[in-house]
């Protein structure tokens, strides 16, 4: 066993992807009109004694802002930001996102939390990326979780939508990639129609908690500090991707999650070479030949040579692999679990492409 008392100095406890030294940002998304502003409202007006910052993204779309700041209640519509008197603020940035978080930062001090709405119709994909790259390079900010607002009266419609061959559907997308999804307004339809979309939205994303909720009331504890992209709590996620099941497409063509366990320690090179044939260079195919596409990936590995647990994230094209702090305990079995959520994934062909690779030469038992 270590000893948890000494502090080695050469080893900082908050390093760099702590969450005490960092600000955390969630991102919200969500189809138009979901409720999203509704939410950012609720949640600027709560008592929650949080300095947050809540900030309006156009990160790339080069438009002008087409709507009204969050807040603005008092008739006034600031261009650059709006302080509340709670201690909160709210402000719309363009394109280089970050930048323009980081000088809010250095002019108005350092928030608690930050609250990123991005524009109904956005990838939240690319803006969760770019925070997730950023605070591998030292940013201030750290990526806490995605959150997607659905609309409980026309979310089937957005996610039936028929799109031109090719073409994700962005509700499905947005769906795909989040950590937490509030279904809003729940007072506009029925039992049955709620159940219809909650069973679909599952089928989407196996992964994901969801809230139901109307006029985005939501407890407020559920939705920050979701760390949904910490690797220090190796074994919560364990625990997680254990009860995750691969689901079966509801709409055609739909977005699915897929997950299996493979038993033994793999090698480290190996599970690069499978995740950057998955991800990057897009090599495996379903039965039908369309080539996988994953949107978010999480796992739980067991590496030769390493002590401890490894966690695997992954969202589009950029993935990490580190490991927790969690070691392996003496008889316990070595497993590796992951989770898929993507587009044309097919679950048997994953798990032995996974194997074909990884478990190449001496792969195997410990
Ligand atoms: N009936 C009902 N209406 C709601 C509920 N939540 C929000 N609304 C209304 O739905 C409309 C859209 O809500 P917004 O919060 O502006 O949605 P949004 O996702 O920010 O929309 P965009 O900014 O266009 O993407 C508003 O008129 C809200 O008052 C709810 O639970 N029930």
């Amino acid at each position: 066993m270590e000893e948890d008392d000494d502090c080695p100095e050469l080893v900082p406890i908050l390093d760099n992807k702590g969450p005490t030294s960092k600000i955390p940002v969630t991102i919200i998304t969500g189809y138009l009109g979901a409720g999203k502003t509704t939410l950012l409202n609720y949640i600027l007006t709560e008592q929650h004694n949080k300095r947050i910052a809540v900030i309006l993204n156009e990160f790339g779309e080069g438009s002008a802002l087409e709507k009204s700041l969050a807040v603005s209640q008092a008739g006034e519509l600031y261009e650059e930001w709006l302080e509340l008197r709670n201690g909160c603020l709210c402000c719309s940035v363009k394109d280089n996102g970050l930048k323009a978080i980081e000088n809010l930062m250095e002019k108005k001090g350092k928030f608690d939390y930050i609250l990123l709405e991005t524009t109904g119709l956005a990838d939240p994909g690319a803006v969760a990326s770019m925070f997730w790259v950023d605070a591998e390079l030292g940013s201030d900010v750290y990526l806490d979780g995605v959150v997607t607002v659905i609309d409980a009266k026309y979310g089937m419609q957005h996610l039936t939508e028929k799109k031109p061959e090719g073409l994700m559907n962005e509700a499905a997308r947005q769906i795909a990639l989040a950590d937490l999804l509030m279904i809003n307004k729940v007072d506009l339809v029925t039992v049955e129609e709620l159940t219809q979309l909650r069973e679909t939205v599952k089928s989407i994303n196996g992964l994901v908690r969801i809230l139901e909720t109307q006029r985005s009331k939501v407890d407020l504890s559920q939705v920050l500090d979701l760390h949904s992209f910490d690797i220090t709590d190796g074994v919560r996620l364990a625990e997680k991707l254990k009860l995750v099941k691969s689901t079966q497409p509801h709409l055609d063509k739909s977005i699915l999650t897929v997950t299996f366990e493979v038993p033994g320690s793999i090698s480290e090179d190996r599970l690069n070479d499978f995740i950057q044939n998955l991800l990057w260079e897009k090599t495996f195919k379903n039965k039908a030949g369309l080539a996988m596409h994953v949107i978010r990936l999480k796992g739980i590995l067991c590496v030769q040579g390493k002590l401890r647990r490894m966690i695997l994230q992954g969202v589009h094209e950029l993935y990490e692999l580190d490991e927790t702090p969690e070691t392996w305990v003496d008889g316990e079995p070595r497993v590796n679990r992951l989770v898929f959520i993507g587009r044309n994934l097919d679950e048997d062909i994953l798990r032995k492409e996974f194997i074909a690779t990884v478990s190449n030469g001496e792969g195997g038992e410990k």
